[in-house]
C-alpha cells in the first residue's frame, strides 16, 4: 500500500473511527470505533439489522463511509484510488455465507482460480501452491471433484482453501456457518482456527454463533444500533455490564435452554 505511513508503522491491521453510514433515514452505522491488532481474531456479534454487514463492506472498501473512517494497515480506504484498493483487496480473504464456489469448475481448479486470475506464476507453481493449501484443508483426496458433488462442511473448507490461496494477511468472514449442521459448523470453526494458526491473518468473524465465537475469539464486539458497545477478550465481555451485552447474553442462555428442553 502507500509508503506513507502504511503497513510497517500501523499500530491495527484494522481501524475504524466514529464511522456513519445512513440509508434514507435509516443510521446503520452510528459512530463505529474498533481496533484489531495483528494475528488476532475479532468476532463481531449483534442482533440482525446492527450494522455488522455494513462495518465489513466498508472494511472491503464496498463501501463509502458518510463520516468517520476505516484504515486497513494504516491506510484510509476511502481515500484509496483504484490500484491501491486492488491491492487492499488482494490482502483480503473472504468468505461468505454463500461459497461463490464455480460449479463448472473441480476443486482443484476452483482453489487455483485466484492464482490464475492474479499472478504470473507457472503452472507447476500453481500446482503446488492449491496441493498445498487442499491439504492444509484436509481436501488432497478431492481434487477432481466439482462442488455439487461435495457435503456443506467441503464446499466451505474448498471456499476456505480459495480464499486463503493468495496467504491474505487479513481473513474476513461474514456468518459462515449459517444454515450448517453442529459438525459442519464445528469444521467452520475449525478453518477460521486453520487461518489464524497457519496463516498467521488477521481475522474478523461475524457469526450468531455465541458458543463457537467464545470458543475462537480473541476479542468480542457486539454491535449495537449501529455501535460497538462493548470489546474486549472473551472473560471481560462475559462480565461486561453493558446492558445490550447481558440482555444479549441472556437471550443466548434462554434459547440454548430452550433447545436442550426440546431435544
Ligand atoms: N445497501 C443497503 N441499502 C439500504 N439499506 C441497507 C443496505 N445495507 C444494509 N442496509 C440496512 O442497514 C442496516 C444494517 O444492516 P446489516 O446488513 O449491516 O445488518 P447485520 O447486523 O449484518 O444483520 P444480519 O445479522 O441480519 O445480517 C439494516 O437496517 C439494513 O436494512
Amino acid at each position: 500500500m502507500s509508503d506513507s505511513g502504511g503497513q510497517a508503522s500501523a499500530k491495527w491491521v484494522i481501524e475504524v473511527k466514529d464511522l456513519h453510514k445512513t440509508f434514507g433515514d435509516n443510521a446503520a452505522l452510528r459512530g463505529v470505533n474498533l481496533e484489531v491488532p495483528e494475528g488476532t481474531t475479532c468476532v463481531l456479534m449483534g442482533v440482525s439489522g446492527s450494522g455488522k454487514s455494513v462495518l465489513m463492506k466498508h472494511i472491503m472498501g464496498l463501501m463509502r463511509p458518510d463520516r468517520g473512517f476505516v484504515k486497513v494497515y494504516g491506510d484510509e480506504v476511502a481515500k484509496m484510488d483504484e490500484a491501491t484498493l486492488n491491492q487492499m483487496r488482494r490482502q483480503q480473504g473472504v468468505l461468505f455465507q454463500a461459497n461463490a464456489l464455480f460449479d463448472s469448475l473441480n476443486v482443484y481448479d476452483n482453489v487455483a482460480f485466484p492464482l490464475r486470475e492474479r499472478t504470473k506464476m507457472s503452472e507447476e507453481e500453481i500446482r503446488q501452491t492449491v496441493d498445498k493449501t487442499l491439504a492444509m484443508v484436509g481436501l488432497s483426496h478431492a481434487t477432481t471433484r466439482f462442488p455439487g458433488e461435495l457435503s456443506g462442511g467441503m464446499q466451505k473448507r474448498v471456499g476456505f482453501a480459495r480464499a486463503a490461496i493468495l496467504q491474505p494477511k487479513i481473513l474476513l468472514y461474514d456468518d459462515p456457518t449459517a444454515g450448517l449442521d453442529p459438525l459442519t459448523t464445528a469444521s467452520v470453526n475449525e478453518i477460521i482456527f486453520t487461518g489464524k494458526q497457519q496463516l498467521g491473518a488477521t481475522s474478523l468473524v461475524i457469526t450468531p454463533d455465541v458458543a463457537s465465537a467464545f470458543g475462537m475469539a480473541d476479542h468480542l464486539a457486539l454491535m449495537h444500533e449501529g455501535r460497538i458497545v462493548e470489546y474486549g477478550p472473551p472473560d471481560a465481555f462475559r462480565e461486561s455490564q453493558h446492558p445490550a451485552v447481558q440482555a444479549f447474553l441472556k437471550n443466548y442462555l434462554r434459547r440454548r435452554a430452550q433447545r436442550g428442553r426440546t431435544t
